[in-house]
């Protein structure tokens, strides 16, 4: 880890460490990580930084846990077991803390491209993308106007319906490392076609993420086709 990489652990643990002080005291914040209830303040305030060993313990440990709560707290289901997880996509402040959490917990690679679907997966790309430095991109179910050309891929899905995602082919050159991300993946169809969309573009893929699983269909699925790491922040039955 270069010295660039160690600072950005430490203030992540530090907005780590903000998000749970919002809803907490110094003692229950202290309980939680098991760290001294006078360093907190002092992480929190912004007059110390913690050391990268805490840093990376806060961030990989309580960090993950702390999302995880935070994301089920915020997600509702209706009554035929749809998501609904606007509280989650709207907020990029929450998503932002996702991204390093997932990134260090879940071992992704560096990738060059984070590639997500119009439209829900956008915030979440944006942060991972935002996280790694890299760029994103985000598949249509419309051609876009004005583009010449297309990375297609098409599915008939189980309803009959066919579903075609579509990409600007200068988006992803040959060779490149792409992170797949969504909000949520359910059947895994929709990030079929983004890793046939990648794999089109003879990219090599980082992995698959994603904020929610519903059941085990769709990370099986992906796992069908990539042998790079698949995970999720959370699991819903
Ligand atoms: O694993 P799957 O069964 O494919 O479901 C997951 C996909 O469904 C939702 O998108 P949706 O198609 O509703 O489009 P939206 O993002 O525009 O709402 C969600 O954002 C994922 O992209
Ligand atoms: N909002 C949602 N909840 C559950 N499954 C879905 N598949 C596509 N959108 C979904």
């Amino acid at each position: 880890m270069n010295r660039a990489e160690k600072a950005a652990l430490q203030l992540q643990a530090v907005s780590v460490l903000r998000m749970l002080k919002e809803t907490r005291t110094y003692d229950e914040l202290a309980e939680l990580t098991g760290l001294p209830a006078g360093d907190l303040n002092r992480y929190v305030n912004g007059h110390v930084l913690p050391g990268v060993e805490r840093a990376r313990e806060v961030v990989e440990g309580v960090g993950r846990d702390a999302l995880a709560d935070e994301l089920e707290a915020r997600v509702r289901f209706d009554d035929e077991g749809y998501v609904d997880n606007s509280d989650v996509v709207f907020d990029q402040s929450f998503l932002d803390l996702v991204a390093p959490v997932a990134a260090n917990t879940l071992g992704f690679e560096r990738p060059d491209v984070v590639l997500t679907a119009a439209t829900d997966g956008i915030t979440l790309g944006a942060a991972m993308a935002s996280y790694f430095g890299a760029r994103l991109a985000y598949a249509k179910k419309s051609k876009e106007t004005a583009v010449e050309d297309f990375i297609e891929s098409r599915q008939r899905l189980a309803s009959g319906i066919e579903l075609t995602y579509y990409l600007p082919a200068s988006a992803i050159d040959a060779g490149e490392r792409v992170l797949v991300v969504d909000d949520l993946i359910r059947s895994g169809e929709t990030q079929e076609l983004l890793l046939d969309i990648a794999l089109q573009a003879d990219a090599d893929i980082a992995g698959v993420f994603a904020l929610i699983a519903v059941g085990d269909e769709g990370t099986s699925r992906a796992a069908e086709l990539t042998d790079a790491p698949i995970g999720a922040l959370s699991v819903f039955e």
